[in-house]
């Protein structure tokens, strides 16, 4: 889609952006039900299934014409944030 000017530009961001956050606020309710499912910490981090995921979105990212990188680097923080909101939504201490 092209557009005329910046100020129309910037329009259709914040329409992506609205969606973009809706959407992680979607994925993160279902984090934290994940935590629901886990006791240890171990399990919380889950690196294998991490791992399954950044090989996912990067394929997909590849496939639809995202910047690889930008892709990975985003899954790597964002999972990081959701590993510390599934902590926080256990509420326990958990161990090794
Ligand atoms: C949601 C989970 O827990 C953590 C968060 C993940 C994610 O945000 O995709 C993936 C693995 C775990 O690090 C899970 O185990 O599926």
């Amino acid at each position: 889609m092209m557009v005329g000017s910046l100020a129309q530009v910037r329009a259709e961001i914040d329409k992506i952006d609205e969606t973009l956050i809706a959407l992680i606020a979607r994925r993160g309710e279902f984090v934290k039900q994940a935590a629901t499912f886990k006791k240890t910490a171990a399990q919380v981090a889950a690196p294998e299934r991490m791992q399954q995921v950044i090989d996912k979105v990067t394929k997909l990212a590849a496939d639809k014409g995202a910047d690889i990188e930008l892709v990975e680097n985003l899954y790597r923080q964002m999972i990081a944030d959701f590993i510390r909101i599934e902590h926080l939504a256990l509420k326990v201490n958990l161990k090794d």
